[in-house]
């Protein structure tokens, strides 16, 4: 589903040049899911703006279903860190701004877009407006918007890091309940060690900037809800834990 080989990303304009990725070359087979990990400023959301179509790399090439990506896609949705919403319109309004600006709104659709915000709960807040919800109930009708453009490709920017830890927990699991359910493919950026073993059946290990992949990780117990309980979970965090302070020049004590 997702290719990309050999990318360099070079911000640049008169006065400066940010080299934000290096030679990054990874793989995400379609229905698959990935989690993204790595410090402050390596490079995520540029990378996950490169698979939106809305960044072309410097270097090298993306490729997504088999095409080179030259511009953002309709299959794709892309969940970004302040979740996006409008204030000013209401729950309902908010979950089909997608399909009403591609003009697609119609009955079945409508019935679709109902069924996902029963799904994630939020059938009886339809009325309500951003400012009346809950940080969950936001970042659950970030989902839905996006969920309603039926996407093959879901791109998700440190999705839940506004939340509680018990809430974000909670999410994590509807978030897996999605991709399960819908042969999504997923990626996602978080800071979160947890979060990226629980969720990614890939885990990608970026350096710090400039972004290069130091490590990838296949996580084949993703997607299983009682994964978290299990030692090879622990076992995957601390593995993580000390490649990203070894990359980060620290000192890791061996075991
Ligand atoms: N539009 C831009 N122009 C210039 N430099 C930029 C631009 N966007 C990002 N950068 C720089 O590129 C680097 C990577 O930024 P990016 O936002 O991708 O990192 P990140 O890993 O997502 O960071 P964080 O984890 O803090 O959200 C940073 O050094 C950032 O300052």
């Amino acid at each position: 589903m997702i290719e990309i080989n050999n990318v360099d990303l070079v911000y640049e304009d008169n006065h400066y040049q940010v080299k934000a990725l290096e030679k990054v070359s990874l793989s995400v087979g379609q229905g698959d899911s990935c989690a993204v990990i790595g410090p402050s400023g390596c490079g995520k959301t540029t990378l996950l703006f490169l698979l939106a179509g809305l960044l072309r790399p410097t270097r090298g090439q993306v490729m997504i279903a088999g095409k080179e990506l030259l511009g953002p896609r309709r299959n794709t949705a892309l969940i970004l860190q302040d979740y996006g919403l409008l204030p000013w319109k209401t729950v309902w309004k908010n979950a089909v701004l997608g399909l009403e600006i591609r003009g697609r709104l119609s009955r079945t659709q409508q019935a679709k877009v109902m069924t996902i915000l029963k799904e994630l709960g939020l059938a009886e807040f339809i009325h309500h407006y951003p400012a009346q919800l809950s940080g969950g109930q936001r970042q659950r009708l970030a989902i839905a918007r996006a969920l309603a453009l039926e996407p093959d490709l879901l791109l998700m920017d440190e999705p839940l890091s506004a939340l509680d830890a018990l809430t974000r927990e909670k999410l994590q699991e509807t978030i897996l309940d999605i991709w399960c359910r819908r042969n999504l493919t997923m990626v996602l950026v978080t800071h979160n060690i947890e979060e990226a073993v629980f969720l990614g059946r890939k885990i990608i290990i970026f350096s710090p900037r400039p972004g290069r992949v130091i490590k990838v990780i296949e996580n084949p117990e993703a997607g299983n809800s009682h994964y978290r309980h299990q030692v090879e979970f622990y076992q995957t965090c601390s593995l993580i834990r000390s490649l990203l302070k070894e990359s980060n020049g620290d000192r890791v004590p061996r075991e």
